[in-house]
């Protein structure tokens, strides 16, 4: 059979089992095996030596253990913090070596992160002219809020990133002072009208109660890392009192023929572009598999959902400079293991004021065996500008870009 003799699924397949070096018997994860399954459905003649492809996706993906599982009800319930030492110390362990763990205890409901998963789904179904409706492009690009296209973020130059976004951060009045100042990305956000799409009715309100909700984790896991370094409690809080959060719905569809067919045979097609995240905590929900984490040794490990609504959780480059590199923030990308199925994620970027000062802890000092901070003191917000400028196309050259970083300026 040659790739002459195909197109559409039938290409897609032939290019599936050009992948194939080896396949031996490993266990199928049902999911991925369904999405197959559905694919070769008009293509019955090539169904049976379809499965050896998913055996060998499995295969790469398989080395899920080394990501901790942390129950962190401790310092969810703070009836229960008094006894919360062992979890500390596992998240001490987690962050200053992989830098990544599923967390559990977490008190999400599963309603609501099923509700965003929904909203999000709905969303994206939209029209791409509804979607552009909600830009975060014009107006929005001060605050950062609304939609993003495909193409419009590139987190890695040697890799091209296949999602779409749509933002949300802190909903903040006109009558805020750092709103009414004009401080960047900080104002109201974007919502789809309920007229043009009535069933997003019910979006703002889902979402922002999964956003609090998510809130309240992130500063549940502030008060473990307070615990973790001996820090005095409540030590965190100042620094995240008006966090510049960015909620994201993310959106990997099926990849295009271009993108299949350019691809080497063997190698992963990476949606997301390796990176590390920029500020505080990351706090992921992922409905698929997909996301690697790089190990110290440069191996890719798997990170695909983990089932009982265990949320990801990994820290940026603000964590790790504030823990003067003893906590750390793990490059990691995501890549298509499936090249005709949908996958959803919604990060939630738990990061400092916009006027937080970072500057490194006192015990992490000690911890890194050195009396000299590694990092200068940084300003968060101004520095976040610098990252978004950087791997946001609509941002970058952009003259009339009120929010570009200038240091000192705010
Ligand atoms: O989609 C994912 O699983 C991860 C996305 C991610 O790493 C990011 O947006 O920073
Ligand atoms: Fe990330």
């Amino acid at each position: 059979m040659s790739v002459g003799e195909l197109n559409g699924d039938g290409l897609r397949v032939h290019r599936l089992l050009q992948w194939v070096s080896t396949g031996f018997p490993l266990p199928i994860d049902v999911y991925t095996l369904s999405c197959f399954w559905r694919a070769t459905i008009c293509n019955n003649s090539v169904a049976i030596i379809i499965i050896p492809a998913v055996l060998r996706f499995q295969q790469k993906m398989s080395h899920t253990t080394t990501i901790p599982v942390i129950d962190i009800g401790a310092f969810v319930d703070a009836a229960k913090r008094a006894d919360s030492d062992a979890t500390a110390a596992s998240l001490g362990a987690a962050f200053r070596d992989v830098g990544f763990a599923y967390i559990t205890g977490h008190g999400v409901p599963s309603a609501v992160i099923q509700k965003a998963f929904s909203h999000a789904k709905r969303l994206f179904e939209l029209p791409m002219d509804a979607k552009e409706a909600l830009s975060m492009t014009g107006a929005n690009a001060h605050t950062h809020r609304g939609y993003s296209g495909f193409g419009d973020e590139v987190l890695n130059e040697e890799t091209k990133d296949w999602k779409e976004a749509f933002d949300i951060g802190y909903d903040l009045p006109p009558s805020d002072p750092d709103v009414a100042a004009g401080v960047p990305l900080h104002g109201p956000n974007v919502w789809p009208s309920h007229e043009s799409a009535p069933e997003l009715a019910t979006f703002k309100h889902d979402l922002e109660l999964y956003f609090s909700h998510m809130e309240r984790v992130g500063r549940s896991l502030l008060v473990g890392f307070e615990k973790h370094f001996g820090l005095a409690d409540g030590y965190f809080e100042p620094f995240f009192q008006r966090p510049l959060v960015l909620m994201r719905l993310l959106h990997y569809p099926p990849l295009p023929e271009e993108m299949l067919n350019s691809t080497t045979p063997g190698r992963d097609i990476v949606t997301c572009g390796e990176h590390s995240d920029y500020g505080g905590l990351t706090l992921l929900a992922v409905d698929a598999p997909g996301l690697q984490v790089k190990s110290t040794n440069g191996e890719w490990i798997a990170a695909p959902p983990m089932g009982n609504d265990a949320l990801i959780v990994n820290l940026g480059d603000m964590m790790q400079r504030w823990t003067n590199d003893v906590l750390k923030a793990t490059p990691h990308r995501v890549v298509n293991v499936n090249p005709l199925a949908h996958r959803y994620s919604i990060p939630f970027f738990f990061e400092p004021n916009f006027h937080s000062i970072v500057r490194c802890l006192e015990p992490c000092l000690r911890l890194s065996g050195t009396t000299v901070p590694k990092y200068p003191d940084t300003q968060y917000g101004p520095y976040l500008l610098s990252r978004y400028d950087a791997t946001f196309n609509h941002r970058k050259d952009d003259e009339s870009n009120p929010t570009n970083a200038r240091p000192g300026r705010y």
